[in-house]
């Protein structure tokens, strides 16, 4: 990933009929990235999208390209291209002239249009169907077709809105890995909205998890999932039992009605504070065994694992375990102090 910037959002503020959707969002995108905005609905992913393909004004702050403020050029003149979940296809044109489209509008010459589709059509795997009206295509295919027009002009950045959201899960999931290796392969930067946190993690270099119109932590698939900043990254990044607690002194934590030993430091004395724990991290031992005990609640196989609700110290925890126990046994629940998240409480909202 080269540490070039290539879009600078600084002090993005933004409102709708006077409702702050973005209240002074900063953020760099480098370029040859994989970035993706993840968040909830309504957290204000698209209109950041929107901000950066030029669709929306922000009311005040500057949108950067290589350096350059572009906060007047129009979405047209910018050097990003959008894909959008509805792919808005031309039903009266074929395959070729929708890819073409653009390229004719630019007068380009006819060879070079030619060159251009065929190599668009190639690199998503549409070969072959350059006659095709776009209804006779599958969800999938018209998916590729609104790529390769979206590619076809060389655009530096291309912006995704959601676009495998209409399609079904063992498409989208094939279209992933299809997104991820055509990034890779023309080496540009792709910013991808979407509030699927599995599609998020699979495909990015950089998350960015936004909440309420703020960005709430920006890193790596691997960080975001094993050092959430907060409880809210933890809980809308795979699945967490999150748990009030206090910390007692650096290295050392009490909840769940007593002390465990952690990795954290630098909290107040007695700060309060969340412990976030995994349902993977917790060991299921014997019950004398445990540093907890506490009763199965329920239990559903989940393939690779089961899934148990456990009754604990006034909480339900969500465990994985391999080992399938019955609802009403009692068992021990063993936390590594690696295992144990500590997280600055959040403000009320
Ligand atoms: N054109 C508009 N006029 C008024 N309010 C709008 C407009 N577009 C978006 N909003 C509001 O701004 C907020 C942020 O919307 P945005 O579409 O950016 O969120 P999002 O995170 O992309 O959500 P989703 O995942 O549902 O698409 C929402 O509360 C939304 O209702």
């Amino acid at each position: 990933m080269g540490d070039n910037i290539i879009i600078c959002l600084k002090d993005i503020v933004v409102e709708y009929d006077g409702e702050r959707v973005l209240e002074g969002l900063n953020l760099n995108i480098h370029d040859k990235e994989f970035v993706t905005f993840l968040g909830p609905s309504g957290c204000g992913k698209t209109t950041t999208l929107r901000i950066i393909g030029g669709f929306v004004d922000p009311l005040k702050g500057d949108v950067y390209f290589e350096g350059k403020r572009i906060n007047d050029l129009p979405p047209y003149k910018r050097p990003v291209n959008t894909v959008f979940q509805r792919y808005a296809l031309f039903p009266h044109l074929n395959v070729f002239e929708n890819v073409a489209f653009g390229l004719r509008l630019q007068k380009m010459e006819e060879k070079i249009i030619k060159e251009r589709v065929q190599e668009m059509l190639a690199l998503v795997n549409l070969k072959g169907y350059e006659k095709r009206g776009v209804n006779q295509l599958s969800g999938g295919q018209q998916q590729r077709v609104a790529i390769a027009r979206a590619l076809v002009n060389h655009p530096k950045v291309l912006l995704l809105d959601e676009p495998l959201g209409a399609l079904d899960l063992k498409l989208r999931k094939d279209m992933q890995i299809e997104l991820k290796r055509i990034q890779q392969s023309l080496g540009i930067t792709f910013i991808y909205v979407t509030h699927d946190q599995e599609e998020a993690l699979t495909m990015s270099d950089t998350v960015v998890v936004m909440k309420d119109g703020d960005i709430q932590q920006i890193g790596t698939p691997v960080d975001i999932y094993n050092e959430p900043n907060n409880a809210f990254v933890a809980d809308f990044i795979g699945e967490s039992n999150i748990l009030d607690g206090v910390m007692c002194k650096d290295f050392l934590v009490e909840f769940a009605g007593r002390e465990f030993v952690c990795v954290d430091k630098g909290f107040k004395p007695k700060e309060r504070i969340d412990v976030v724990v995994r349902p993977e991290d917790i060991k299921v031992v014997p019950p004398i065994q445990g540093h907890i005990s506490g009763i199965v609640e329920s239990i559903i196989f989940k393939g690779v694992h089961y899934e148990m609700i456990v009754r604990a110290c006034g909480y339900d925890w969500m465990i994985h375990s391999t080992v399938a126990e019955k609802p009403g046994d009692t068992i021990g629940m063993v936390i590594n102090p690696e295992d144990i998240h500590i997280m600055k409480k959040m403000e009320e909202s």
